[in-house]
């Protein structure tokens, strides 16, 4: 290394970088919420972690940091007297980047972190070893870390102890994620809407920012099951859960609640906004039964509330409303249905 690359490394008056933002942000970030395990109370199968850090390594602090949209929140936390920080200067913003161990033996002596506030002043940073904690494919919603306020030497032990605490920590972290998510669509399930949708309602109660509610139900499934078999109907709920991700916006919560019953809710959108997604998702549909050459077209009655921001319903409320909204256009469905078969069968 030559004169001038070590002293860029070792510069005291560089300047502090924030986190970059993972490629799967919004992906990241919506499923973290829908996790419902932001801002909840401490539990004890992630406090036995840390716990069992801090003694392991003998740390003063030990965190279960969870990386949300502009902060990170402790779900765990021994020896800060804060629950949370803004996520510009954390350590675990830039440890979310990678998929192993990020190792910081002496922050003073890393441009990166030497001036950041956390070293400069309380709680005095100077050791970090910050292990990412993954949902899988590459989803890293936060880290299983360590902080110490003096330098420290960490030997390739200590990383692997640290990996296989951060791994059980994972899969604390799956468990939860099993617990709201569909089996077959892989969508939320009514649980995981419940929690997802209450928070996001919050947020758009706070920022008065309309939000719509958009109830699905498949058209005459019965009669696909009855006709073709489970397996098949099986694919078909899978199928219309695809049509429905790749029809709204990741920041949009969609979920199976049941059944052939599907709902979405759509947030900061305005009527534009939810005309546009229901248009997209007819086109979906029609280009399916274009497409498909399964025997049986696929269908479903949409019914669809928008709500104003400054006037917010619950979120029973909406739901209710959304699904009322729902059987109206099915019963008119149905009644079309039927006057098509009639004319059908009329002899012209
Ligand atoms: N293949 C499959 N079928 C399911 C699953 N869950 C529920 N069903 C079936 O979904 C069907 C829903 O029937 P209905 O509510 O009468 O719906 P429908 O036939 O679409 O009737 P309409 O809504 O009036 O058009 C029932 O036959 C259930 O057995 C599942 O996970 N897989």
């Amino acid at each position: 290394m030559n004169e001038l690359s070590s002293l860029a490394l070792t510069d005291p008056v560089a300047q502090m970088t924030p986190p970059d933002f993972p490629s799967n942000e919004l992906v990241r970030v919506s499923l973290l919420r829908s996790l419902a395990i932001l801002d909840t109370d401490c539990e004890e199968r992630f406090d036995r972690v840390t716990r069992i850090a801090q003694r392991l390594f003998n740390v003063p602090i030990a965190l279960v940091s969870m990386v949300d949209a502009n902060r990170q929140w402790f779900k765990s936390c021994i020896g800060l007297d804060v629950r949370q920080t803004p996520r510009d200067i954390s350590f675990c913003g830039h440890a979310i980047l990678g998929d192993d161990v990020l190792l910081i033996p002496d922050t003073t002596a890393d441009q990166r972190f030497a001036d950041n506030p956390l070293v400069t002043g309380a709680p005095h940073i100077r050791f970090y070893a910050g292990y990412p904690l993954s949902l899988g494919d590459g989803i890293h919603i936060g880290t299983l870390c360590l902080k110490d306020t003096v330098p420290r030497r960490f030997s390739e032990q200590d990383l692997q102890l640290l990996r296989d605490l951060g791994e059980m920590t994972s899969q604390e972290l799956r468990a939860v994620a099993a617990a709201t998510s569909d089996d077959l669509t892989g969508l939320l399930n009514r649980r995981g809407f419940l929690s997802a949708a209450g928070q996001a309602l919050e947020l758009c109660r706070r920022a008065a920012s309309p939000v719509a509610m958009l109830y699905c139900d498949l058209d005459r499934f019965k009669q696909i099951n009855d006709t073709f078999g489970h397996v098949e109907g099986d694919h078909v709920l899978r199928v219309f859960a695809g049509m429905l991700r790749s029809t709204f916006r990741s920041s949009d919560i969609v979920a199976r609640l049941g059944g052939d019953e599907f709902v979405v809710m759509l947030t900061n959108a305005d009527p534009a906004t939810v005309e546009a997604a229901v248009r997209r998702m007819e086109a979906e549909l029609a280009a399916h039964a274009l497409q498909s050459q399964r025997g049986y077209a696929l269908g479903c009655s949409l019914g669809v509330m928008s709500f104003d921001g400054a006037n917010l319903p619950g979120l029973d409320a909406m739901l209710a409303m959304a699904d009322e909204n729902m059987y109206a256009v099915k019963r008119k469905n149905r009644r079309h249905r039927r006057h098509r078969r009639h004319e059908d069968n009329t002899p012209g």
